[in-house]
């Protein structure tokens, strides 16, 4: 099925809440609440539909826009590549022109609303920092005590979404480290992930869980409930899909560049790579391997949400 171009607008007021408006009746979907927008029409950018739509549905005149994240989603009778765009400034007042409600809501009040399905990953990639900082293996320092001073190092240096991923140790010599790891990221208010079994990562109350790309092939169900986060790595459309089927929340797609020698990696995807799988994914894509924080508009000018990594996701 050929996916129809969909472009929406994450619009922000001064309190940080987002502003729905609710699907008129006789469209798709009536009476969910949606990010504003519309179809794109052909030879459009993504940015000139944009302003479109916003001044067809709500009057606003918008002066600038950017790439968020993008995810295709299958509905039974059509298939949405939706681009969701962060819209910086605007001008007038958001009125529903179409006869549509609207609602300026936070994260969490739009999460109890009626949704369209696509939008349900885009809003759990909302709440998090689109830097994604993985731990170096625990093995690699001397003892404990330097490996929690580098996992708090990245804390201070403000990432808000870190994955502790320490492949060497068996679960008994995980699960205090990790519950160290996890009264640190409580701290300071990051979001923390364990890469381990699920049942792990829920016994030491971790915000959700990392499946490894072998974990993800052998998964057969979403392993944690809704209110948790479940990343996954994938190298393939196949991977990409099977994430989607899974009900997962958000993927890394890897390598992107080229990784250090003795890292397991798949052929490498580039940019245009990255760009081309990150077209047809279900779920919101952070870039992996060989990217920086510093990649981060480049890995949203591709489609992706955000970026992931160790090396260059240190403290300096
Ligand atoms: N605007 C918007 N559309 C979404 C979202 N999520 C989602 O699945 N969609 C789907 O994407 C499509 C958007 O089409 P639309 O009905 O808004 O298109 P439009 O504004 O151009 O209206 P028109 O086709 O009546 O002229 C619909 O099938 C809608 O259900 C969302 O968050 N915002
Ligand atoms: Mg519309």
């Amino acid at each position: 099925m050929k996916s129809v171009a969909v472009v929406a607008a994450v619009l922000r007021d001064g309190q940080g809440r987002l502003l729905l408006a609710q699907r008129p009746a006789g469209k798709h979907l009536a009476g969910r609440w949606e990010f504003p927008g519309g179809k794109l029409e052909p030879d459009e950018s993504p940015a000139e539909g944009l302003v479109r739509e916003l001044a067809e549905e709500l009057g606003i005149g918008i002066t600038r826009s950017r790439p968020l994240l993008s995810l295709t989603h299958h509905y039974e009778d059509r298939c949405i590549r939706l681009l969701l765009r962060e819209v910086g400034a605007w001008e007038g007042v958001p009125t529903g022109l179409e006869g549509q409600a609207l609602a300026w809501v936070s994260l969490e009040q739009a999460g109890t609303l009626p949704m369209p399905a696509a939008d349900r990953p885009m809003l759990k990639a909302l709440a998090l920092d689109p830097r994604y900082a993985i731990s170096p293996d625990p093995a690699a320092f001397a003892d404990t005590e330097s490996f929690l001073s580098d996992w708090e190092s990245r804390l201070q240096a403000g990432y808000g979404w870190v994955q502790l991923r320490a492949n060497s140790l068996t679960a008994s010599e995980l699960r205090p480290l990790a519950l160290c790891c996890g009264a640190l990221a409580r701290r300071y208010r990051a979001r923390w992930m364990l890469n381990a079994e699920p049942t792990l990562a829920e016994a030491v109350g971790a915000d959700g869980v990392h499946l490894s790309l072998e974990r993800l092939r052998a998964c057969r169900a979403r392993p944690l409930p809704a209110d948790r986060i479940v990343t996954a790595s994938c190298q393939t459309a196949e991977d990409l899909r099977l994430a989607g089927r899974l009900g997962l929340d958000l993927v890394t797609l890897s390598p992107v560049a080229s990784i250090g020698p003795g890292r397991s990696s798949g052929p490498q995807l580039d940019w245009s790579g990255f760009e081309r799988l990150c077209a047809d994914s279900p779920l919101p894509v952070l870039a992996l391997g060989g990217v920086g924080p510093d990649d981060l508009p480049r890995a949203r000018a591709a489609g992706g949400f955000g970026v992931a990594g160790t090396s260059r996701f240190d403290a300096s």
